[in-house]
């Protein structure tokens, strides 16, 4: 995917001022940047969710800025919120069916994720909202894969977890990752877990890239300090 000088914002209040990034095939990249700098706003805007004022949004050279959500879905791109968002009152697996319908797919394609989701399995008939938080992050995972996107968009998925599972979790991303030669772009304001996943990480302030890191390069305790909270 690539994203070249993009614009948005609510009503008059510009956020994003003009963002380029590149995500490869196969590729990971982190956003880190302290709270209310853009970081979601972006993912909604790449998404679709939000309009870009101005800008363009390439999927394999496919132009996607003027596609709607559901479009860009369809051409591969999924996405898992901030606060995850799964449907409380529904059942784990009418979650899974309902992501399903959403992406025009039968009922195989919720089962078929759960090949890789074998946790959820017995949770199958609870209710979404009787779920952990990580629980919650496995189904909104296995949620947004249900159309099988070639690129994630993934907003703080380590928000609301207990600690102990975070390595859990950025191992399970990287796994999926590598099995389903997946692309990710991964807003996280976990140092470790960014580093655990990412090949590179871009820092964004005031709506804008202002730095690129290999991941080697978070090493720098002045990073925690100059990007994160
Ligand atoms: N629906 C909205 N209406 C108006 N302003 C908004 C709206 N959503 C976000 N903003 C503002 O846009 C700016 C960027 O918000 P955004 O959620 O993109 O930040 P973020 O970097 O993801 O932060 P966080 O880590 O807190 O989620 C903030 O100043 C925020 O207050």
């Amino acid at each position: 995917m690539e994203a070249e000088g993009l614009y948005a914002g609510y009503g008059r209040i510009g956020v994003l001022d003009g963002v380029s990034l590149r995500v490869g095939a196969g590729e990971c990249v982190g956003i880190l940047g302290h709270n209310g700098t853009g970081k979601t706003t972006l993912l909604k805007t790449l998404m679709g969710l939000l309009p870009a004022a101005r800008g363009s949004i390439r999927l394999d050279g496919e132009a996607i800025e003027r596609l709607p959500a559901h479009r860009r879905a369809r051409a591969g791109l999924g996405y898992v919120p901030q606060g995850r968002r799964i449907f409380p009152a529904l059942s784990v697996r009418d979650n899974l069916r309902f992501a399903a319908a959403a992406a025009g797919l039968g009922e195989e394609a919720a089962e078929a994720v759960l090949a890789d989701f074998p946790e959820l399995l017995r949770l199958l008939d609870r209710l979404g909202g009787a779920l952990s938080g990580g629980e919650q992050q496995i189904l909104a995972l296995a949620r947004a894969l249900v159309a099988r996107p070639r690129l994630l968009l993934l907003d703080e998925p380590t928000e609301g977890i207990q600690p102990s599972i975070v390595q859990a979790m950025a191992e399970r991303i990287g796994g999926l990752r590598a099995a389903r030669g997946l692309s990710v772009l991964l807003v996280e304001q976990n140092l470790d877990f960014i580093r655990a996943l990412s090949d590179r990480v871009l820092l964004i302030h005031r709506g804008r890239i202002v730095r690129e890191l290999p991941a080697a390069g978070m090493e720098d305790p002045a990073l925690e300090h100059e990007f994160i909270g």
